[in-house]
């Protein structure tokens, strides 16, 4: 297992928000590894940088971010070396991302079953007519109770955990081979929440995706991840096997954030 190459490599990266009066190095000096199958999550308290590593990964900060130095390597490729139209592409085909904020993740103006279709048709060649089905079928799959009905729907007419839920259904179906989730279920509720991770944990048996999830929820670490990074002030500061972090935290930060649960 650990001789397969990592999905995901970011090496030494260094993200800083530069404005006229003062620069702000919001990610520094991180570095980190997803593998095939693996859960790997990513914590700290918030404005500790987690969101913008991920954002830095994806090629979509927005200025003043910018990504100052590092790599980002997906299996063999650089995407530091890949232009704004690549990145696009590689993120529709080989990265599905779930964010913190769905509503902006998901197209306006295009009715939530077609940009599901849409993604389905991408990844698999099928008729129009089977990739509604299969959309439909996801639908269901991700928690959605009445996927005909919310097909026709615009992403503005439904709820903020809904649209999370048709973000996750996207994610089950791009047959990425690496999902980035920030807070994935953040605005869903318990019982939601258990069914969706569940699905994650599924789909990374079944499909061998790799995942990157950033989370405040400890329960949900201990739950679902395998290896764990423990982000302060924008610096990893310890980083091991979720069994040997819970039971032996080294770090006073870590110790901290595990006590205060
Ligand atoms: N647009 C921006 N302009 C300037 N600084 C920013 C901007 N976005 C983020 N930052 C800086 O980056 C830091 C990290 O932000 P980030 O969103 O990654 O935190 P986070 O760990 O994801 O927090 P949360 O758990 O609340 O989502 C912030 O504390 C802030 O200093
Ligand atoms: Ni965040």
């Amino acid at each position: 297992m650990l001789t397969e190459t990592p999905l995901l490599r970011i090496d030494h990266l260094r993200t800083s928000f530069c404005t006229k009066d003062q620069a702000v190095t919001a990610v520094d000096d991180v570095s980190m590894e997803v593998r095939p199958r693996q859960i790997v999550a990513l914590v700290g308290e918030s404005g500790c940088g987690k969101s913008v590593t991920a954002m830095s990964v994806l090629g979509l900060l927005d200025p003043p971010g910018r990504v100052e130095k590092g790599e980002v390597w997906l299996g063999g490729n650089n995407l530091r070396e890949y232009s704004k139209r690549e990145l696009r592409m590689l993120r529709s085909k080989e990265i599905a991302v779930i964010f913190q904020d769905p509503m902006n993740a998901l197209h306006p103006l295009l009715p939530i079953g077609k940009q599901i279709r849409e993604t389905v048709m991408l990844h698999r060649k099928v008729s129009r007519k089977e990739a509604k089905a299969l959309a439909l079928e996801q639908m269901h799959r991700a928690g959605l109770s009445d996927p005909e009905l919310l097909y026709t729907k615009y992403p503005f007419q439904i709820s903020g955990g809904m649209c999370q839920r048709v973000m996750i259904a996207i994610a089950l179906i791009s047959g990425a081979r690496l999902l980035i989730a920030d807070e994935p279920t953040t605005a869903l509720d318990v019982m939601a929440q258990a069914r969706i991770l569940k699905e994650l944990d599924r789909i990374r048996h079944a499909e061998g995706m790799g995942i990157l999830l950033i989370t405040h929820d400890f329960g949900v670490v201990a739950e679902l991840a395998d290896y764990v990074y423990v982000m302060q002030s924008g610096k990893i500061v310890e980083a091991g096997n979720v069994y040997t972090l819970f039971a032996n935290p080294v770090h006073p930060y870590t110790r901290q954030l595990l006590g205060s649960r």
